[in-house]
């Protein structure tokens, strides 16, 4: 299949932190891919150099085939790197199909394509509106709608749902489902777990190197040692990942003090891997886990069964 996007030993320092070391990676055409990594993991550092914006110090960037020179490759290739910024005196229309123009459209066929894009985004009903009323979900799903415009080859999406409530993060997902077929997606999270069902395969990107995984099913095996039970010395031990979006002060030291707990982690910022010993009632731990949530006032954004995907993988990983 035809490599659309690779990269040869390229590494990126900001001066003493390097944040790329080596990585090489083939993307093929047409299998969306999801780039995973934590906080500072290096991923928009890798999209700006995709888009030549930022020169890599070492290796090589092909796109296309072609080594990455200037901004030529920008007509085949378009990011979503931020929510678009969008003057508040214009129509969206009217901003969208200058932006059209650029791709040396007509003025006909640049309206032709916005329409087409607002119609893939949901957005058809606000193209005479100006863009300040739009919340922050619509406007992702501008700037969706704007990296669609000229039918790129390549879209890279840097965290299109990062700030959304589950809701408006689901609507995305549904967009990028939709669009998945008309351009090869590279799409970066932090949640492994919202992209699973647009790409089959993930690039995990953490102290510099990035790993691609064969495919999700390969990761999420059933008989995985990490998945929610497992049996230690003899005693049934049950994980779950706790995910918060502030810092809960006394948070580790109160979990750790329930009586089921065995170990708790932070496997990364505001995400926690819990291990408990499953008590005689259904859920017991779970009941007082939120317990404790309740009577400090805290709030949660996840609770999952197990651990997550990107942790497992990790594991398996090092495991190797
Ligand atoms: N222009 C720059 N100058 C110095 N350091 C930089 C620069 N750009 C990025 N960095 C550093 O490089 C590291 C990687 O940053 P990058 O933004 O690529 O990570 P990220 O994975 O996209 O993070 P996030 O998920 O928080 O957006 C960070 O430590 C960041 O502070």
């Amino acid at each position: 299949m035809e490599s659309i996007i690779s990269l040869q030993n390229v590494s990126k320092s900001f001066g003493k932190h390097q944040v790329l070391d080596n990585v090489s990676v083939e993307i093929v055409a047409g299998e969306p891919v999801a780039l995973v990594g934590a906080n500072g993991a290096g991923k928009t550092t890798l999209f700006s150099i995709l888009c030549g914006f930022l020169k890599a110090d070492s290796g090589q960037v092909k796109i296309f085939g072609e080594v990455v020179s200037g901004y030529q490759h920008l007509a085949k290739l378009s990011a979503l790197i931020q929510d678009a910024e969008f003057d508040p005196d214009f129509s969206i229309s009217s901003q969208l199909k200058l932006y059209a123009q650029l791709h040396n459209m007509s003025a006909k066929q640049a309206q032709h394509d916005v329409d087409r894009v607002l119609e893939l985004t949901g957005l058809s009903g606000y193209a005479r509106q100006k863009s300040q009323i739009l919340s922050h979900g619509m406007k992702k799903r501008l700037a969706i709608a704007q990296s669609l415009l000229g039918s790129p080859q390549v879209i890279l999406l840097d965290e299109p749902t990062a700030g959304l409530d589950p809701d408006y993060a689901r609507q995305i997902s549904n967009i990028l489902l939709d669009i998945k077929d008309l351009a090869t997606l590279v799409i970066s999270s932090h949640q492994l777990e919202q992209l699973q069902r647009i790409c089959p395969r993930v690039a995990f990107l953490r102290d510099g190197k990035l790993s691609l995984s064969e495919h999700f099913n390969s990761i999420n095996k059933p008989e995985s040692p990490n998945s929610a039970r497992s049996i230690a010395n003899g005693i049934d031990v049950l994980t779950l990942t706790l995910r918060c979006s502030d810092q809960l002060p006394g948070l580790v030291d109160k979990i750790k003090a329930l009586p089921a707990v065995r170990t708790i982690v932070a496997t990364q910022r505001h995400e926690f891997k819990i291990q408990y010993h499953a008590g005689d009632q259904p859920y017991q731990f779970e009941h007082s886990l939120l317990k404790l949530f309740s009577e400090n006032h805290w709030h949660y954004d996840q609770f999952i069964n197990g651990e997550t995907l990107e942790n497992q993988w990790f594991s398996q990983s090092n495991d190797q």
